[in-house]
């Protein structure tokens, strides 16, 4: 039995939403007990088997704009991107972000876990040693890390490059500690070349197996509000919810019914960033201003809930390469090399996501110095003391990242450089008690601290510098770089070949750092990293959920997921989902007596 009916009834726990964290969470639990009625239900599909899922050479495919896989949260307007409303993507689909995400392995960094300064999520996460130590990482859990069989040769010169350069070859980037850096990069990506998505690799087996009749999905389904009984502190006793109608539109058309599941043990709120607080406020948890609004009874007066929205602020520069086909994704992601035809040919090439080199960087003291004074205040403040915290990371992606009619039939490559601790913060709120697909009002917050952007200003030079060295660089494609303005030394050359790795660095006049920063407002957008929304904190500080994941206030409601972050993490963020989905189970086991 794996697809939830009414016959179903009741269960012990109910997951609000079926992403990264809540696989993991659902699945350890069902496993560790299968006396334990647990239900996850997904706003999205299921992903078994899908082969845009599975295969992760078309990663891309679900960010098109028709993709019903992927949630397109809309941004309010903003002045700091001159006045451009962000769009911010986020896994809609059984498996949350890990079923449509770029598979990069990125783990926290052991001190980011320790600014959490939260008992029991701390000590986990501070193995010893040097190198690739095993000791650092696990290695009989579900989820592999790896290739998948292929990677693209060019890593080795990027990595001759940046060595000559003098930055550090890192075998470990993900020791918790490393820095300073570039490296290989591994993935989620099975030896069969498969994702590793959150849903394939916890849930799947248990529901495949026919030996966990106690596991249920629900998908398509929207869960609209989490129900209360008249305890005090109330209790949650289940959920209430209505299909999705961007998936089941006959059923919505015909008046959508609204049913509710109830849930005797355990409702775990897991939504995502973005969904987590909707669902809160739509059941009266959160701040009462917002929820007096729209006449909806006060459970829990939590102010915090939807606010200190982050994410990590990423820009895409694209280069011409002379890398031949086999070298980068532009191939598949053209429509040049046919998907159907090479997934019957077996290719090895659709485990690749053409992403093999990774960096987490911190500017010399000369460059912080030219940032100014206040950039250079907030760094003595927040990240001289922590020698492990990067500032920027990066990622170097052999394929063009965007539209590819844009560009002639090529081979290209993208440097994406992203914000590891954005200042900049905004916040969600919904708008309506019962439009769970629009009911909401979304301030992504991008660029609103003025160092951010100085951080982007920093990169983009460094990023450049590093491009033009390597031996593969054929010119910058000025559809995707800063205006300078003409006779700028500055100036972007589309025909060039490497200069010599002792050349002299391009000056930036004022001029040009303003055109860079102006380039930086117009195309920043998001890392699809959103976290920060329901934080693990005390109540008094803004906090609304504690240790335990519990909401303060009510009794039986948990929130597990990257809602819960209390301070960024300088990574990718599916680790940390998956080590949220890990650390939800224990917990939760740890309470009903189950050992996970
Ligand atoms: C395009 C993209 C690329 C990324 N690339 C990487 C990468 O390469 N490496 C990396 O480490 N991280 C990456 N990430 C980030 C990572 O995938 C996310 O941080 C992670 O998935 C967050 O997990 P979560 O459990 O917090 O929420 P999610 O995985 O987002 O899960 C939330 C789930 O809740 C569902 N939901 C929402 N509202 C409702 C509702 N009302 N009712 C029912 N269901 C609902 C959603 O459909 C979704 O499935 C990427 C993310 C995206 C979107």
């Amino acid at each position: 039995m794996s697809t939830y009916n009414d016959s179903v009834g009741e269960v012990d726990i109910v997951f609000a939403g079926g992403g990264t964290a809540a696989c993991v969470a659902a699945g350890r639990l069902a496993k560790a007990n299968p006396d334990l009625k647990i239900l996850l239900v997904e706003g999205g599909k299921n992903n078994f088997n899908d082969p845009t899922v599975t295969n992760p050479a078309v990663y891309l495919s679900h960010l098109a704009p028709d993709s019903k896989t992927a949630l397109f949260y809309k941004s309010k307007q903003s002045k700091h991107l001159n006045n451009r409303e962000a769009i911010v993507p986020m896994g809609g689909i059984l498996g949350g972000g890990s079923s449509i995400n770029f598979m990069m392995y990125t783990r926290a960094q052991g001190a980011d876990f320790d600014a959490w300064n939260t008992p029991g999520w701390l000590e986990t996460y501070h193995p010893t040693g040097k190198d690739i130590d095993q000791s650092r990482h696990g290695h009989d859990g579900p989820i592999n890390v790896g290739d998948g069989g292929y990677r693209g040769k060019s890593e080795n010169q990027f990595m001759d490059t940046v060595k000559s350069m003098g930055y550090k070859d890192i075998t470990d980037l993900q020791d918790l500690d490393a820095i300073g850096g570039f490296s290989r990069w591994h993935r989620y990506v099975g030896p069969d070349g498969k994702r590793q998505d959150a849903a394939h690799r916890y849930v799947h087996p248990l529901l495949q197996s026919g030996d966990y009749p106690n596991l249920h999905i629900l998908t398509e389904t929207k869960v609209i509000r989490v129900l209360f009984d008249e305890s005090s502190p109330p209790k949650a006793i289940g959920i209430e919810y209505k299909p999705n109608a961007d998936h089941q539109p006959e059923l919505a058309l015909s008046k959508p019914v609204h049913k509710t599941i109830k849930a005797s043990k355990l409702v775990v709120v897991s939504a995502g960033a973005l969904g987590s607080p909707q669902i809160l406020e739509r059941s009266g948890v959160g701040n009462p201003e917002i929820l007096k609004k729209l006449d909806i009874p006060v459970v829990s007066e939590l102010p915090g809930v939807g606010e200190e929205y982050q994410d990590h602020h990423l820009l895409l520069y694209p280069y011409k390469t002379n890398l031949d086909e086999g070298e980068t994704l532009d191939g598949i992601l053209s429509g040049r090399k046919d998907f159907a035809k090479a997934l019957e040919a077996k290719d090895p090439m659709l485990g690749w996501n053409g992403i093999d080199i990774c960096a987490k960087l911190r500017p010399t003291d000369a460059e912080i110095n030219s940032l100014g004074a206040n950039f250079q205040e907030d760094w003595d403040r927040d990240f001289k003391p922590f020698p492990t915290r990067p500032l920027m990371l990066c990622g170097v992606v052999n394929a063009f990242l965007a539209d590819p009619s844009l560009v002639e039939p090529g081979q290209y490559m993208t440097m994406g450089t992203y914000t590891a601790y954005p200042y900049s913060r905004g916040s969600i709120h919904i708008t309506s008690k019962e439009d769970v697909i629009n009911g909401y009002d979304f301030d992504a917050g991008f660029l609103n601290h003025p160092s951010d952007i100085k951080k982007q200003l920093w990169a983009y030079k460094m990023s450049r510098e590093i491009t033009r060295r390597l031996p593969y660089y054929k010119g910058e494609l000025e559809l995707g770089h800063p205006k300078f303005k003409d006779g700028s030394a500055a100036a972007i050359s589309e025909s060039a070949s490497a200069v010599d790795i002792n050349a002299p660095n391009i000056e930036y006049s004022k001029e040009d750092d303003e055109a860079i920063m102006d380039w930086v407002r117009d195309n920043l957008n998001t890392t699809w990293h959103s976290l920060g929304t329901c934080a693990m904190r005390e109540r008094e500080k803004g906090g609304v959920l504690d240790g335990d994941l519990n909401v303060y206030g009510t009794q039986g409601l948990k929130v597990a997921d990257l809602s819960m972050v209390p301070e960024n993490v300088g990574a990718n963020t599916n680790n940390t989902a998956l080590v949220v989905g890990e650390k939800a189970a224990t917990i939760i086991g740890r309470e009903l007596g189950i050992e996970v």
